[in-house]
């Protein structure tokens, strides 16, 4: 089977770049446009050299003019929107990593997927896509423990990251609540909340430096406590993420599959 086609939906920002970087040197990938929203500053100059890795001919793009095979989106909830409709409106499958969604964009993926084929995640990443399934069973072990097990989740990113909780957190959140049933969320606390309800998950966003994200599930029980940790060193691992999950959602009949599809967890 040949390369698939694929668009980069976002490819000046940080993900975007090392999409185009490690895209381009992915002889699996064929890249084929690299778009940004209209009035970007940098419209017309080549995503290679934009990524840092030298001109590849292919012109940073507010308007898809070729044929895809899959549409890669890692932007913001307005790109995201503009995504979907691009991919429904050209039947192109499309691999959703924006997070920080509203109701009206998870709506329209599921819409969306009756259409085209969907990869949507929080996290392209192999190692939080493990973790996910860790704290599934440790959840699950956890759900009827006498004295209660208390949840928290910490992520911690960089300075830039404009949505919070991360997406990735939110969906550690869910995992968790579908073994245990806990009922209420508290974003941090502060003033006198008083006793932590037995039915919480808490939720902590740490913004510092360049961490390009880490997450740490804690299940705190009475005598003792369990921490999942997972982090990122760099990028990589959700750009890598993402071109598989393009090769492996190209040519898929319509529907919504999860990187656990992708990675074969
Ligand atoms: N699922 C995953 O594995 C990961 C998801 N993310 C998510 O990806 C998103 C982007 O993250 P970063 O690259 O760090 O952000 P960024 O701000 O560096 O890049 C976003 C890019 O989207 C562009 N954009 C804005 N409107 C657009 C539109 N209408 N069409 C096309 N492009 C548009 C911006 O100009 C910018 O270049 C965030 O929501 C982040 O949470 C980030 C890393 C991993
Ligand atoms: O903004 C980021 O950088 C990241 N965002 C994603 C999220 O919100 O879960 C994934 C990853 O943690 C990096």
């Amino acid at each position: 089977m040949s390369a698939p086609r694929v668009v980069i939906s976002g490819a000046a920002g940080r993900m975007g770049q090392r999409l185009i970087a490690l895209g381009h040197q992915n002889p699996g990938i064929e890249l084929v446009a690299a778009l940004e929203h209209d009035g970007h500053p940098r419209l017309g100059e080549d995503a290679g050299a934009i990524a840092g890795v030298g001109p590849i001919g292919l012109p940073l793009s507010s308007k898809l003019e070729v044929s895809a095979d899959a549409l890669i989106d890692f932007s913001v909830p307005a790109g995201a929107d503009r995504a979907i409709k691009l991919c429904v409106d050209n039947n192109i499958a499309l691999v959703m990593a924006t997070t920080g969604l509203t109701d009206e964009h998870k709506a329209a993926l599921h819409e969306a997927a009756k259409k085209i084929a969907i990869v949507w995640a929080p996290s392209m990443s192999l190692a939080v896509n493990l973790t996910m399934k860790l704290t599934e069973i440790a959840a699950a072990s956890l759900k009827d423990y006498p004295g209660g097990a208390d949840v928290e989740i910490v992520e911690r990113h960089h300075r830039f990251k404009e949505d919070s909780p991360s997406g990735t957190a939110l969906k550690f959140g869910e995992i968790v609540k579908s073994q245990m049933g806990q009922t209420k969320e508290a974003h941090g606390r502060e003033g006198r909340p008083g006793e932590r309800p037995h039915d919480e998950i808490g939720y902590h966003a740490v913004r510092v430096g360049d961490n390009p994200g880490e997450h740490t599930i804690i299940f705190g029980l009475l005598g003792e406590t369990i921490e999942l940790k997972v982090g990122a060193s760099n990028r990589d691992c959700y750009a890598n993420g993402a071109l598989k999950a393009a090769q492996f959602v190209a040519g898929k009949p319509a529907g919504l599959y999860t990187m656990a599809d992708v990675l074969g967890l």
